[in-house]
C-alpha cells in the first residue's frame, strides 16, 4: 500500500481511547450505552472518526511529486466536480460539495488522480472551507511551480442547516487563484469552464 492510500486498519489503542471517550459521551448525552444497538456504537464512532481525519496522515505534497511528469503543454487543465466531505472544525458536522481544481503547466505536469487525492487528504481533516481552498491550491502550487492555480469550492454546511441558523438552501462558494489566474481573461475562462456548476 503507498503511504497515501486511504486507511483500512485502525490503530488498536488510539480506537480503544476514542471508544471510551464517546462512551462517556453517549451516557452524557442521556443515552444507555449499554443497550444492545447501542453496545458497540463508541466503536464505531471511533473508527468513522478516524477515517473522516485520515488526513493527518497523508501527506499533499507527497502526492503529487510521486507522478509528475516532464510536458511541455501549457494549456488550462481543469478538473472539476471532485466530491469533497469535510468537517467543520468549529462544530465537527460535515460540509460537503464539489471542488474544481484547475493548473497551467510549466514543464511539468500531474497525475490526473492526484488532484482529488490531494482534495481528500486536505479535506479530511478538521477544516474551515477557506483554508481548505487555500491548501490545495498552495499544495499544487508549490509541488508544479505551474503559471497559475485556481481552485473553488462550492460547499453545504450541515452545521448551518440542521442546527444553528437552519438554512437549507444556502451553498458557500470559496475561490483562490494564483499566477495567470490573477487576470480577469484566464480566470473567466476558467469559470466559464466550471460555470454550469456555479450558480
Ligand atoms: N468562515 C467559516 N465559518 C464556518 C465554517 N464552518 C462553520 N463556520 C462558522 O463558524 C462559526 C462559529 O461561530 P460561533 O458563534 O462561535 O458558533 P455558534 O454559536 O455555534 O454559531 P451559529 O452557527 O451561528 O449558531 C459559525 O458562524 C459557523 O457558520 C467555514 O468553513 N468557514
Ligand atoms: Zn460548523
Amino acid at each position: 500500500m503507498k503511504s497515501y492510500e486511504k486507511i483500512e486498519q485502525y490503530d488498536t489503542e488510539i480506537t480503544e481511547a476514542l471508544a471510551d471517550n464517546y462512551r462517556v459521551i453517549i451516557e452524557n448525552l442521556g443515552e444507555d450505552v449499554t443497550r444492545e444497538g447501542l453496545e458497540k456504537t463508541p466503536e464505531r464512532v471511533a473508527k468513522a472518526m478516524q477515517y473522516l481525519t485520515h488526513g493527518y496522515g497523508l501527506d499533499p505534497l507527497e502526492i503529487l511529486k510521486s507522478a509528475m511528469f516532464i510536458e511541455d503543454h501549457q494549456q488550462m487543465i481543469v478538473v472539476k466536480d471532485i466530491e469533497v466531505y469535510s468537517m467543520c472544525e468549529h462544530h465537527m458536522l460535515p460540509f460537503f460539495g464539489k471542488a474544481h481544481v484547475a493548473y497551467i503547466p510549466n514543464g511539468k505536469i500531474v497525475g490526473l488522480s492526484k488532484i482529488p487525492r490531494v482534495v481528500d487528504a486536505f479535506a479530511r481533516r478538521m477544516q474551515v472551507q477557506e483554508r481548505l481552498t487555500d491548501q490545495i491550491k498552495n499544495c499544487i502550487q508549490d509541488a508544479l511551480n505551474p503559471l497559475g492555480v485556481a481552485v473553488v469550492i462550492e460547499a453545504q454546511h450541515m452545521c448551518m442547516q440542521m442546527r444553528g441558523i437552519q438554512k437549507q438552501n444556502s451553498v458557500t462558494t470559496t475561490s483562490s487563484f494564483t499566477g495567470a489566474f490573477e487576470k480577469d481573461k484566464t480566470r473567466k475562462e476558467f469559470i466559464s469552464l466550471v460555470s454550469n456548476k456555479l450558480s
